[in-house]
């Protein structure tokens, strides 16, 4: 059964991620991709769905655990009447092939210690051949092979690969597995030590860039560390979370596959990092961006694979009894085919950002913005599923016609202020007419509040990112009305469910409940610090800091009455929030530009431009 979601730490390579527990058991790992099968699947099953365990042979949770630094080499302890003894666990950023490597310890005494590795292909349906070429154990099973090296004697028993040694003060044991395609010979040999000195390097080397100097420093580098081993280095994507199918709710059915690129998510985390200075991967976003939305502007979806792939169908791994109970566990999404109209608006809101951040325009992107204007002008008039993706009826989401507003303020703003060639004045004026529109007909002045849809009696908690965009200033009425209903209609223990899914008879069209969304409950934050609440605004931020886990990750959601993380994790529209409330209180408004980071020797900005 997999651990208390709060109870893992991640390991990534910026091509796929693991997840361990605080047992020292691996329970998520997808090879060689975030989106691939899983081989360690225990996290949405049992250990028998695939797990690499290695921890002190007594068992029992680890005493202490720490990212070394601003990297993500984790070191976790166990303090044992035999001794204490540290697992140095990394995944060093891609070179050939993937690899973890971990690094037993003795610290003090004398400790034993079992590995306990279950090797199990295609989300844990398959069991492979294990032989035992040279200094290795090698599992393969058709297209995968995993090799495993280590100077233990290791043993297969009840299809495992175990092996029980005791670590002595003073004493090093490497483990290192390496994925290659099952065609490919074996794999080079990894020195476990070096590996993790160089890991170390490439996230110091990285964090260099940051330009973060407001409060709350080491959550802010945390954050930016998970959303950085979010994104998938070879093209550039960034995925929503790096898990399938935690559930929404305990042992719920929302249940729901994150390890893709929503256009929506992406230009969040795209805010967070540019706000902090890390404009390379701000280019690198574009290029992807650019890529998958080629073709025709109706045809862009709201997510893509993490190369630019259009098609994820959702189908569900029947096999796995989901996490602690929770089923179905769902691969693939189907809302890639969804209409969500906010996504328009989002990419050209983050365009704009780009740009006022130093990253040079190219003629490209401007043809895709003009693509995405066309597109909107023709459909921004239709009713859509929203940014939280309902599964029930489209509706004339608020929150979607205000990102239509903004896409069309944008525009206007690239011609007008950015010599950029367009109809300026036709879209001003569409932009006005939403304006009106939404303040007519998405607003209700009994309750004086916006309403989730328009004629809607629902709330939703999106309604908190009009000002953000620019929409209304926190000083209107409507906007401090609005701010005052959420928080009354939407709280729960002082956090923020996303909307109530039983307004306006069943808005989401989905069976079971759901936990707070914890980015929203940031957004609570700023607006709390926008309507001049600012000791509220810190105090519940500060709540928030404290629902992250020992090692500052966060999940989607959280179960205020369980007092549990929720939902897939780490999920970066919550690490995204952190970051932009960070900023936010910290002086610098979310949705500019940070300081400009320093331009690596390597390459200039005028570089960066095709
Ligand atoms: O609520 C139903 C929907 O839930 C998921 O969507 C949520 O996650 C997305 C990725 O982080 C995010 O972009 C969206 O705003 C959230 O509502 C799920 O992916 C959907 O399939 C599902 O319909």
């Amino acid at each position: 059964m997999g651990a208390d979601i709060e109870d893992y730490a991640m390991l990534g390579d910026l091509q796929t991620a693991a997840l361990v527990g605080l047992d020292g058991s691996i329970d998520w790992l997808c090879l060689p991709r975030f989106d691939s099968p899983a081989c360690f699947a225990a996290l949405l099953d049992d250990e028998s769905a695939g797990r690499w365990q290695i921890a002190p042979a007594r068992g029992g949770p680890a005493t202490a655990r720490r990212y070394r630094d601003d990297s993500l080499v984790l070191e976790t302890e166990w303090h044992t009447p035999e001794g204490t003894v540290r697992v140095t666990d990394c995944m060093p950023p891609r070179g050939e092939a993937a690899d973890v490597v971990r690094l037993v310890e003795g610290v003090s005494g004398r400790v034993p210690m079992r590995m306990d590795l279950r090797l199990r292909f295609d989300y844990g349906s398959v069991i492979p051949w294990v032989t035992r070429p040279e200094e290795y154990t090698c599992a393969v099973a058709g297209p995968d092979s995993v090799w495993l090296s280590t100077p233990v004697p290791t043993e297969g028993r009840n299809l495992t690969t175990q092996s029980e040694f005791t670590v002595s003060a003073g004493e090093r044991v490497p483990f290192v597995l390496v994925y290659q395609p099952s065609h490919r010979p074996p794999p080079k040999a990894v020195d476990a030590a070096w590996a993790i000195g160089d890991t170390e390097r490439f996230w110091k080397a990285w964090m260099s860039v940051c330009r973060y100097d407001g409060d709350w420093p080491e959550a802010v580098r945390r954050s930016l560390v998970i959303l950085k081993a979010l994104t998938y280095a070879p093209t550039g994507g960034i995925l929503a979370a790096a898990t399938t199918s935690l559930p929404e709710q305990l042992g719920g059915p929302r249940n729901w596959d994150y390890r893709y690129c929503w256009l929506r998510d992406a230009t969040f985390t795209l805010q967070a990092l540019l706000g902090t200075g890390f404009i390379e991967e701000a280019y690198a976003w574009r290029e992807w961006l650019l890529r998958a939305a080629a073709g025709s502007p109706g045809d862009l979806q709201i997510m893509y694979g993490l190369d630019g792939t259009r098609r994820i169908p959702e189908w569900t791994a029947d096999w796995l009894g989901g996490y602690q109970g929770a089923s179905p566990v769902r691969i693939g999404n189907a809302a890639v085919g969804q209409f969500q109209l906010d996504v328009w608006g989002q990419v050209l809101d983050c365009l704009h950002l780009a740009r006022e951040s130093g990253l040079a325009m190219n003629e490209t992107a401007w043809n895709l913005q003009r693509a995405l204007m066309d597109y909107l002008e023709g459909h921004w008039n239709d009713p859509d599923n929203s940014l939280w993706e309902v599964r029930g009826e489209r509706r004339h989401f608020v929150h979607s016609k205000v990102m239509a507003w903004a896409g069309l303020d944008r525009a206007v703003h690239a011609v007008r202020h950015q010599g950029m060639p367009g109809p300026a004045d036709r879209w001003a004026a569409l932009r006005d007419h939403i304006h009106d529109e939404v303040c007519a007909q998405g607003y209700d002045p009994e309750r004086n509040t916006f309403t989730q849809f328009y004629g809607s009696r629902g709330l939703d908690a999106a309604l908190l990112l009009l000002p953000r965009v620019g929409f209304l200033p926190w000083e209107d009425l409507r906007m401090r009305g609005t701010v005052e209903a959420v928080r009354r209609e939407l709280a729960v223990d002082g956090l923020l469910v996303r909307y109530r899914p039983d307004a306006d008879g069943g808005v989401d069209g989905l069976p079971g409940d759901e936990g707070a969304f914890l980015a929203c409950t940031f957004w609570l934050a700023d607006a709390l610090h926008g309507t001049g609440r600012t000791a509220e605004a810190r105090a519940l931020f500060e709540r928030l800091l404290g629902l992250r886990n020992d090692v500052g990750l966060l999940s989607e959601e959280y179960d205020t009455a369980l007092g549990r993380q929720i939902g897939n994790t780490p999920q970066a529209f919550s690490m995204v929030g952190l970051v932009n409330t960070a900023r936010n209180l910290s002086g610098a408004p979310i949705g500019t530009a940070g300081r400009r980071a320093d331009v690596p020797e390597a390459w200039s900005l005028e570089d960066l431009a095709p």
